[in-house]
């Protein structure tokens, strides 16, 4: 049986009156394509903020491989392998795709700046490693072609690419996928039903967001639902897919379709 990687309990997170994340237990266990889906406003994002360190959440902990990461700044919850995508895309526009990959291995440094400004033997290790791991993601994510071209002159659904492709140059054991699909078409999103897949066999565990409900239920192996904050369901697609609570919440009581 596999273990829980991710462990949230009783989390909680306010912004002053409003309670965005209500007491939400949720466990995701290694190695699984775990959704978390709800209504627009539901507190999705929030929870994605909580676990990476961005909103840090006033109550309830949470758990990764065992470890208390819920008073830990960004950067170090990086460090423990957690990496994420963004809602909308934030990339360096002008960088080329590889110098964009490249910035996802600054989690991956761990020398001292003096190294870099030294070009100490140290140093040029890290950049020779450094530009494989970019390699071996432009190879995977099929960007070899574009390289050296600037991220603002990529269609959306490259870009949308390259910013998982950034995220993988730092190695994640876990990756958080904020709304992939947003903005891609039939084909691409195909494209990247099957990236997903393929990043799981790698042996990394995924936590996502997405409305769009058919790549949800092809994708995902467990779903927990949540409406203003709290917890309304958890099972798998064809569990949440029956569910008398979830239907409500998103097509509003009316008995009506
Ligand atoms: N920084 C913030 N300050 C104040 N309120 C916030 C902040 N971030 C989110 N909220 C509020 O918290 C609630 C949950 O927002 P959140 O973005 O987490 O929802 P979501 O489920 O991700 O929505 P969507 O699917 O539309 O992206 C919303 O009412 C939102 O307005």
């Amino acid at each position: 049986m596999a273990k829980n990687d991710l462990v949230l309990e009783n989390v909680t997170k306010k912004f002053g009156g409003l309670t965005a994340v209500d007491r939400l237990d949720m466990e995701v266990c290694q190695g699984q394509i775990y959704g978390l889906i709800g209504p627009n406003g539901a507190g999705k994002t929030t929870i994605f903020n909580c676990i990476t360190g961005i909103h840090p959440c006033e109550e309830g902990r949470i758990l990764w491989k065992g470890d208390d990461i819920t008073k830990l700044p960004p950067h170090r919850i990086a460090a423990k392998g957690i990496l994420r995508t963004f809602q909308t895309i934030r990339l360096f526009p002008q960088m080329s795709v590889a110098e964009n990959i490249m910035s996802g291995r600054h989690v991956k440094s761990s020398q001292g700046w003096w190294h870099g400004i030294m070009h100490t033997p140290k140093s040029r290790r890290d950049e020779r490693e450094n530009w494989l791991k970019v390699e071996e993601q432009l190879e995977f994510f099929q960007l070899h072609e574009f390289t050296v071209q600037p991220v603002q002159s990529l269609p959306y659904g490259l870009q949308r690419r390259v910013e998982i492709a950034r995220a993988m140059a730092a190695e994640p054991s876990l990756l958080i996928l904020d709304e992939p699909a947003a903005g891609l078409n039939d084909k691409e999103t195909m494209g990247l039903l099957k990236l997903v897949f393929r990043i799981r066999e790698m042996g990394v565990t995924i936590l996502l967001i997405e409305h769009d409900m058919d790549l949800v239920m092809q994708l995902t192996e467990k779903l927990t639902v949540i409406n203003f904050g709290k917890k309304i369901a958890e099972g798998t697609p064809a569990q949440i897919q029956q569910n008398k609570d979830v239907i409500e919440a998103y097509l509003g009581s009316d008995d009506d379709d």
